[in-house]
């Protein structure tokens, strides 16, 4: 019968053993002993103590007695191993009547599997922080892991629970709001048969704030939810590291400064916002991008030698220009370091937009320039005025009745505004100097200094220096280099008076300035430019030097572009009164003398002169009466003229050239001075000329000293 009984067992799934009252192991399915390590036949005659180490005779038979009184019995235990392993079990025990006497058959679940999976579930759930429920809706069970408590701060509940029971919980433990999240969720899983999961916070019984994330796993089964699978995770102290994360690659996103980085196959792998909208691009079309979109330069040295040599010294500042996407550059400097991330190498760029920069760079260059530009200039004018500071020139009024001279005025103010070439004529004294000033003072060149030089004062020797400039040791002398009234008069007007006694020479350089506006300095090769108006005077006849060869046509050509006459005093009368007034005004107030009177006599002497030496002979016949004045009224007694004398300009009949009368003039003002030509009381003075104007006057003239 048992027999029977035995071979059945086969049949089942699970291991089987049959027992008697008194422990011994009436027989075993193959199963069984495979899962203790015997052969079948040698279990056979053992009794259940050799395989289960926790059972004896007694406790076995507290067992039997149970399994007389209910027929069957659960038994939670340990068997032992033919080679000595310990391992779980679970045994159904059952008491079968098999005719003569009663047999246990136990059918035996090795737990050894279940249990590793259960520890090693909670392990792991444990380590995560998981905790996780299952709620059966159709009968309100709750059913969690422990962990599922821990997370929520709560004490473990050993009973089974429903839903209710649970917001209970809750309720007494947890702030409302936090519940209602977690209850509403699930509804939500309920009602849609959708999973869900959501991130909340809570604080606990004893005050502790947790971040929890919650997943709601619905099983549906004809569109109604019969059951709900559920975990929730304490997140809170990933929380801890990610947030600071965020908050770096936030920050790093919306920094005003540029950052971007790039692999060593030049794809650009992040830009922050800042370099994105500097660059023009989208912040998809600069990740597409290779750093040579970026930076053109590059392709020179290769991108990938470049990288290299970061990976060499980690840390290197470059100057580039960087290419926007509409393809307009800025200059950028360039701070990359290289970075060995995750394994993977990258070369990050801190970008400074320089633009602005180099712009203020620029202007501050160009104000440098310009203000040393202004320096050198100041200078130079500085030192001319050192050297004409004698020199009293007076601008401030050009007297005339005459209708004749104000055409003369007329010309002036017409050509003033012009850049053209002017020459004045006249005799000496007659006022081209002052012409000369009005011209510049009315013209656009006003705001500087006109430059003068007087041909006729300067050694032949010197003149070219003078014009032109010097190089240091240019000849003996040249100290040290010195600049030309031609590059002084830079944007401004030279005014060459007595430009007829300037050498053949000379006169050939003064053409090349007038047709090419270049020069060189005396022993210099550097070419100068110069942009000068020039206005010449001269009180020569220059067609008949030209006839006589003394004087370049083509020059005169240049020159004499707009050609003022200056008519002398004898030829405008009207005007001697009034200079007179005019002279004496002014020389009363610098000699501090209060003349108010001028003797009837004074204008008719005077008006009946000829004044070889015009205006400036007259004024200065003005300041020797003023100075020998000691009244109101002015003194006269002195003037070595005498009305005859007024005759010089038409003695015998006959028209005298300007040469013989001048010639004349001079011998006799000499005489007057016993032959003494500068100082106060020398000729010079008498004759209204500079002392070096007269000198070189004489030796044209012949006439020795
Ligand atoms: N119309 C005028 N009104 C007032 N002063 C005048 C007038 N014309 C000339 N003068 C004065 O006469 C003097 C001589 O003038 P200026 O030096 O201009 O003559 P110039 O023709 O250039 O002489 P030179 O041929 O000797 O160089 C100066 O002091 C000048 O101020």
């Amino acid at each position: 019968m048992l027999d029977i009984y035995l071979g059945a067992s086969e049949l089942l799934q699970s291991a089987a053993v049959w027992l008697a009252s008194d422990g011994r192991i009436l027989g075993v399915n193959a199963l069984f002993a495979s899962e203790l390590g015997y052969p079948q036949e040698d279990l056979k005659g053992k009794s259940i103590f050799q395989i289960n180490p926790h059972l004896n005779l007694m406790e076995w038979k507290k067992i039997w007695k149970a399994l007389e009184n209910s027929g069957q019995t659960d038994i939670e235990s340990d068997h032992i191993t033919a080679n000595g392993k310990l391992y779980p079990i679970r045994m159904k025990a059952v008491m079968v009547d098999i005719g003569l006497e009663k047999v246990c058959i136990g059918i035996v679940k090795n737990l050894m599997e279940l249990t590793r999976y259960k520890d090693m579930l909670e392990l792991v759930t444990g380590m995560a922080k998981i905790g996780s429920y299952e709620l059966d809706l159709v009968s309100d069970e709750l059913v969690t892991t422990e962990e599922f408590y821990r997370v929520l701060g709560l004490e473990k509940v050993t009973h089974p629970m429903t839903r209710d029971d649970f917001r209970l919980l809750i309720k007494q433990h947890l702030v409302p709001e936090e519940l209602i999240n977690l209850d509403n969720k699930t509804d939500l899983a309920i009602r849609d048969g959708i999973s869900t999961e959501t991130t909340f916070t809570i604080t606990t019984k004893n005050k502790e704030v947790k971040h929890l994330k919650l997943y709601v796993y619905p099983l549906s089964k004809e569109g109604i939810t019969y059951k709900i699978y559920g975990a929730v995770q304490d997140i809170t102290q990933q929380r801890a590291t990610v947030q600071p994360l965020e908050l770096v690659k936030f920050l790093i996103d919306n920094a005003t400064e540029m950052i971007y980085w790039v692999k060593r196959d030049g794809k650009v792998r992040y830009s922050n916002y800042a370099f994105v909208e500097r660059m023009g691009y989208t912040m998809e079309e600069i990740t597409e991008l290779h750093i040579h979109d970026l930076v053109p330069d590059v392709v020179e040295i290769g991108w990938e030698n470049l990288f290299d040599l970061l990976r060499e010294k980690k840390h290197l500042v470059i100057e580039r220009n960087k290419r926007c996407k509409d393809g307009s550059f800025f200059p950028a400097q360039v701070v990359a370091n290289h970075v060995e991330y995750n394994g993977e190498s990258f070369i990050c760029k801190y970008v400074r937009d320089l633009s602005d920069i180099r712009k203020t760079e620029a202007e501050l260059r160009q104000a440098v320039q310009e203000i040393s530009e202004l320096k050198r200039q100041l200078e130079l004018e500085n030192s001319y005025l050192q050297s004409e500071i004698e020199i009293e020139y007076n601008f401030n009024n050009i007297i005339t009745a005459s209708e004749s001279y104000k055409t003369v005025l007329q010309q002036v103010q017409q050509v003033a505004h012009t850049d053209a070439t002017v020459l004045i004529t006249g005799e000496t004294g007659t006022g081209k100097e002052l012409l000369a000033r009005a011209i510049h003072s009315n013209s656009a060149r006003s705001k500087k200094q006109m430059i003068k030089v007087n041909c006729a004062a300067l050694p032949e020797s010197l003149i070219e220096s003078e014009l032109f400039g010097h190089e240091k040791g240019a000849f003996t002398g040249a100290i040290q280099k010195k600049p030309g009234r031609f590059e002084l008069a830079h944007q401004s007007t030279i005014f060459l008076d007595e430009i007829g006694e300037m050498s053949l020479d000379v006169q050939a350089k003064l053409l090349r300035v007038l047709q090419e506006g270049e020069f060189e300095r005396v022993g210099g090769s550097e070419t100068l430019q110069c942009d000068v108006r020039v206005i010449a005077a001269t009180n020569r006849n220059l067609e008949q030097m030209i006839a006589e060869g003394k004087f370049r046509r083509d020059l005169y050509y240049r020159i004499s572009v707009f050609p003022i006459h200056n008519i002398p005093l004898r030829e405008r009368k009207e005007d001697i009164a009034l200079l007179i007034r005019h002279f004496v005004k002014k020389f009363s107030i610098k000699t501090g003398k209060n003349i108010d009177k001028i003797p009837r006599r004074v204008f008719d002497i005077l008006e009946e002169y000829c004044f070889p030496g015009n205006i400036r002979e007259l004024e200065n016949i003005i300041e020797r009466s003023v100075i020998l004045s000691h009244q109101q009224t002015l003194s006269f007694d002195i003037i070595p003229f005498k009305k005859g004398e007024k005759s010089i300009v038409e003695e015998n009949g006959s028209f005298k050239s300007l040469e013989e009368i001048q010639r004349e003039h001079i011998l006799n003002a000499l005489k007057k001075t016993q032959g003494r030509v500068s100082g106060p009381s020398g000729a010079a003075r008498l004759l209204g000329l500079n002392d070096k104007t007269l000198f070189s006057k004489m030796a044209k003239l012949g006439i020795n000293e």
